[in-house]
C-alpha cells in the first residue's frame, strides 16, 4: 500500500493524508457535471456540457484523515467512449450516474459497470451507483428499488440524488470517502503489495476546471 502519512492539522493526533481519483461515468445529460459542480461549488447551472473530460479537486478535512478528491467528470457523448478508459485508468472510485427519469441511462450504467469489472480487480475500485434528478419525481422511470437491487447484487454503494435541489450530493461523496478509508484501514491491517492509494497532499484546495467548452 502506498500510503504516505503526512501530519494533519489536528492538535490531538497526526492524521494520514490521501489523494483519491474519483471518476464520474454515465450517459450524456444524466447530470455528471452538475453533481461535481454542486459538490465542489455548491451551485447549479442549467448548461454544463462536457467536452472530453473536466476535472476539479476538493479537499476534505476529516477527523480520521485529510482527503483530496481529484474528480474527473467525463463526457457522456458516444464519440468520447473509445477514450474513456484513459479517464478512469487509476481511479480509486467511480460514480456510475443515471437519470431516474430515463430508463435507458440505467442500462448504460450497467454497461459501464461491466467495463469496470473487466478493467479492475474485484474490490480494487469503490463504485457507487447514483440515480440523479430525484426532483423530477413525476417523470420517474426507474424505481428506487431497481437501483437498490442492482447495487445490492453487484456490491455497489447506492444513492439517489438531485444536483438541482442539492439532495444527497454531499452524502454520495461522503459515502465514497468512508468506504475508501475503511478499505485503507483494512489494507493497513493486512498489507498487500498490490494496494494502491495515496499521495502526500499538503497542497492547496485549488479547484480547477479544464477542457470545458
Ligand atoms: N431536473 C434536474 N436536472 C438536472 C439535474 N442534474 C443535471 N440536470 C440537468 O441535466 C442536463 C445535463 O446536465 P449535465 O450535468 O451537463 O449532464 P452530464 O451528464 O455532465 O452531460 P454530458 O457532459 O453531456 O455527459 C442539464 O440541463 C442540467 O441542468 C438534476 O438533479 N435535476
Amino acid at each position: 500500500m502506498a500510503q504516505a502519512a503526512a501530519p494533519g492539522t489536528s492538535p490531538q493526533r497526526p492524521r494520514p493524508s490521501y489523494m483519491y481519483k474519483v471518476v464520474l461515468l454515465g450517459s450524456m445529460s444524466v447530470g455528471k457535471s452538475s453533481l461535481a459542480y454542486r459538490y465542489v461549488r455548491n451551485d447549479f447551472r442549467e448548461l454544463l456540457p462536457t467536452v472530453g473530460c473536466a476535472f476539479l479537486t476538493q479537499t476534505l478535512d476529516l477527523d480520521e484523515a485529510i482527503v483530496k478528491f481529484e474528480i474527473w467528470d467525463t463526457a457522456g457523448q458516444e464519440k468520447y467512449q473509445s477514450v474513456s478508459h484513459l479517464y478512469y485508468r487509476d481511479a480509486h472510485a467511480a460514480l456510475l450516474v443515471y437519470d431516474i427519469a430515463n430508463k435507458q441511462t440505467l442500462s448504460r450504467a450497467k454497461l459501464w459497470l461491466e467495463e469496470l469489472e473487466k478493467r479492475f480487480l474485484p474490490n480494487e475500485i469503490v463504485i457507487a451507483l447514483v440515480g440523479n434528478k430525484t426532483d423530477l419525481a413525476t417523470e420517474r422511470e426507474v424505481t428506487t428499488e431497481e437501483g437498490e437491487e442492482l447495487a445490492r447484487t453487484k456490491g455497489l454503494l447506492f444513492m439517489e440524488t438531485s444536483a438541482k435541489s442539492n439532495h444527497q450530493v454531499n452524502d454520495v461523496f461522503m459515502a465514497v470517502v468512508q468506504e475508501l478509508l475503511r478499505r485503507e484501514e483494512e489494507k493497513a491491517s493486512k498489507p498487500s503489495p498490490h494496494g494502491r492509494s495515496t499521495v502526500d497532499l499538503r497542497g492547496s484546495g485549488e479547484r480547477t476546471w479544464c477542457c470545458r467548452s
